[in-house]
């Protein structure tokens, strides 16, 4: 069976400057992969591809079979996506937001509120189901986003740094979400935490300039005595030669 993400020469320009170079992964139903890179990688260039808010220079993208640019209302309805920063609508209320995205989701009555309701119970987020968004801390905000990620169970997740701005428990809190929902889906986070490769990645990519790196389990890549930092810095800091 195809991998639930395919992409394949994956390449993005904007003018002269290319963000993402060539890039090739698929990712099969099981799989979390950590997509790691320093600032400007080109992590979240890939991820808005991959969700169809950025059109490819060239190469191609599928979810679920269906390619990004061809099929994007049938690729995005296989997809949960969380874009980096705060979601939009500031003013809605954190049930009002989540009803209207259940509402383009296709959901009506009891079933949207059902999946709001389920949303804010796997993000904790009933305490403050009434609250306008822009009141919200940025740790709040950051799971109003996870939660319209996770409406409709999708079989793909791309989460762009889910635990920023995070305390230690939320943090704690969402990776134990990912670990858990894990089996049933193809899940790819960006993320500048290390720790967090080994605590829920069963895969790690590192890009850096544009381009894969590396591309292998986290344990494969740490061993022999080696840190994930420390192959991380091997690998994209850049040298007195290229500086
Ligand atoms: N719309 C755009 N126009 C021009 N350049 C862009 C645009 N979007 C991104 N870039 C550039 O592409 C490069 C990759 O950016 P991207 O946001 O994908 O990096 P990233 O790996 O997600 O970085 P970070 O870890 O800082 O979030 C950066 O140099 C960025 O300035």
């Amino acid at each position: 069976m195809a991998a639930l993400i395919e992409i394949e020469r994956l390449t993005k320009r904007f003018g002269a400057f290319t963000a993402v170079d060539d890039v090739s992964f698929a990712v099969d139903r099981g799989e979390v992969v950590g997509f790691l890179g320093p600032n400007g990688a080109g992590k979240s260039t890939t991820m808005k591809m991959l969700a169809g808010f950025v059109t490819p220079t060239s190469g191609t993208a599928r979810i679920c079979g269906d390619d990004v640019v061809d099929r994007p209302v049938a690729a995005k309805r296989h997809l949960g996506y969380l874009p980096e920063g705060a979601p939009t609508y500031p003013e809605m209320t954190v049930t009002a937001f989540l009803g209207f995205v259940a509402s383009i989701r296709g959901y009506r009555g009891s079933e949207a509120t059902d999946r709001v309701a389920h949303a804010m119970g796997l993000t904790q987020l009933e305490g403050v189901r009434l609250q306008p968004i822009e009141t919200l801390s940025k740790g709040f905000k950051r799971r109003v986003g996870l939660a319209q990620s996770l409406l409709h169970d999708p079989p793909v997740l791309v989460l762009d740094e889910p635990t920023d701005g995070l305390d230690p428990n939320q943090k704690h809190e969402v990776r134990e979400l990912i670990r858990k929902m894990a089996p049933e889906k193809a899940i790819v986070i960006s993320t500048h935490i290390l720790e967090e490769v080994d605590a829920v990645c069963t895969r790690a990519i590192i890009i850096a300039r544009g381009k894969v790196l590396a591309d292998s389990t986290p344990k494969a890549l740490e061993a022999p005595g080696r840190t994930l930092e420390q192959v991380f810095r091997d690998l994209t800091m850049p040298t007195p030669e290229a500086a």
